[in-house]
C-alpha cells in the first residue's frame, strides 16, 4: 500500500506536487495518469525516497522508503530504464544489487528466467536493445520479490511483443496480490492494464476513480447515424433539442438522444438509415477532456468538430476526485 498525505514538492517557483493525497491499494494495477510535466515522475521519485518532499509524506506500507531497513524486499521500481553500469554483464549488474541488498544468488537465476534474459544474462548489458534494457530493470525491481512495484513509463519504446510481455506480467503481479502503480502515456495501453486511475494535472489529483466510472464521468458518449437523407434527418434531430453534428459520407454524429429515439424520429418521417451505432467513449477522451485545461503546452492541431457543449451537470464538468 502506498499512502501519500498532503504530499508536496517545489523546485524553486514551480510546485510540481501541489498537497496531494491518495491511497494505491494492493491487488489491482493503478494507472498514474498525467499530461507532460504534470508531476507523475516527481511523486514517483518522492515514493522510492529519490527525492524529499517540501511537505507532506509518503509511505509504502506505512514507513517512508529510507526507513525501510530492507527497501528492495518493500518496494521494487523500475523509473529510469538502463540505469546501469553498461560494461557489467545483466547477471553482474543483478549480483551486484542483490549481495548488497543480502539477496541469494539462486534468486539472481530465478528474475532472469523470470524476465526471459537466460541466453543474454553473461552480456555487457551496455549493448541491450531498449526491450532487454527494460526487462533488466524489471528484473531488479522484482530481485527482493517486494509486494509494492512502481513502474514509470514501462513500455516506452517497446515493440509490441514487449509491451504485450510488460502488459501480462503487471497484470500477474496485481493478481498476486501486490500493489502496482504504473504511469504511462498510452491510453490504449493504460485501458487495458490498469483498474483503478489516479490523474494529476498540475501537481493536483483530478480524478481518483476505477477506470470505468472515469470514463462514463469524463466523456460524452454518442450515436453515429448515416441516412442519404442527413440534411433532413439533422432539421428533425435539431427540432427535438438534440445536437447534431455532420460528418463525412452522410454520416451524423448526434449526442443527447438514444439510437431507438433517433431511429423513431427516422422511421416516423420516412427516412432511410445505412447505419445507427451508439459509440463509446474511450480512455483517451475522457483525459484528454479532464486534463483539457491542465497541459504545459498546446500544438497547433488540425481543426475538429466541436465537442458537444458542456451543459450544467454533463461530464466534462465532473471532477471525480475523491471518489
Ligand atoms: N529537478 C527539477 N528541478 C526543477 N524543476 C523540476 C525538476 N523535476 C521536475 N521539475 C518540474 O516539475 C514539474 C513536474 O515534473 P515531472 O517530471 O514530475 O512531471 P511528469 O508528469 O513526470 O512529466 P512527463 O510526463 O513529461 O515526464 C515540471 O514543471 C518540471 O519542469
Amino acid at each position: 500500500m502506498i499512502t501519500a498525505r498532503g504530499l508536496t514538492k517545489r523546485y524553486g517557483d514551480t510546485t510540481a506536487v501541489d498537497a496531494i493525497d491518495f491511497t494505491v491499494k494492493p491487488g489491482s494495477v493503478t494507472g498514474f495518469l498525467g499530461p507532460n510535466g504534470a508531476g507523475k515522475s516527481t511523486t514517483m521519485r518522492m515514493v522510492t525516497g529519490l527525492d524529499h518532499p517540501t511537505s507532506g509524506t509518503v509511505t509504502v506500507n506505512g514507513r517512508s522508503y529510507r526507513d525501510h531497513p530492507a527497501p528492495l524486499h518493500e518496494v521494487g521500481c523500475l523509473l529510469e530504464a538502463k540505469a546501469i553500469h553498461g560494461g557489467r554483464s545483466a547477471y553482474n549488474h543483478l549480483l551486484w544489487l542483490a549481495k548488497s541488498n543480502g539477496i541469494s544468488r539462486g534468486r539472481v537465476d530465478e528474475v532472469i528466467g523470470l524476465v526471459g534474459l537466460e541466453d543474454v544474462a553473461h552480456k555487457r548489458a551496455g549493448a541491450f536493445s531498449l526491450g532487454m534494457g527494460q526487462r533488466l530493470g524489471i528484473a531488479a525491481a522484482l530481485l527482493g520479490d517486494p509486494g509494492v512495484l512502481l513502474f514509470d513509463e514501462p513500455v516506452n519504446g517497446l515493440d509490441p511483443e514487449g509491451i504485450r510481455w510488460i502488459r501480462t506480467l503487471i497484470r500477474n503481479l496485481a493478481a498476486d496480490g501486490r500493489t502496482v502503480f504504473v504511469s504511462s502515456h498510452l491510453m490504449s495501453e493504460m485501458a487495458l492494464t490498469a483498474d483503478h486511475l489516479l490523474v494529476i494535472g498540475r501537481g493536483k489529483i483530478l480524478a481518483d476513480t476505477n477506470m470505468a466510472d472515469f470514463i462514463a464521468r469524463n466523456s460524452t458518449e454518442h450515436v453515429l447515424v448515416r441516412s442519404p437523407h442527413a440534411a433532413r434527418l439533422t432539421a428533425e434531430l435539431r427540432a427535438k433539442g438534440w445536437q447534431v453534428e455532420a460528418a463525412d459520407d452522410n454520416a451524423l454524429t448526434v449526442y443527447g438522444a438514444s439510437m431507438e429515439q433517433i431511429g423513431d424520429v427516422a422511421g416516423s418521417h420516412g427516412l432511410f438509415l445505412y447505419e445507427l451505432r451508439q459509440v463509446q467513449a474511450s480512455l483517451e477522451e475522457a483525459f484528454m477532456r479532464l486534463t483539457a485545461d491542465s497541459v504545459e503546452f498546446h500544438a497547433g492541431r488540425p481543426a475538429e468538430p466541436a465537442p458537444a457543449p458542456a451543459t450544467a451537470g454533463s461530464p466534462a464538468n465532473l471532477t471525480t476526485a475523491g471518489v
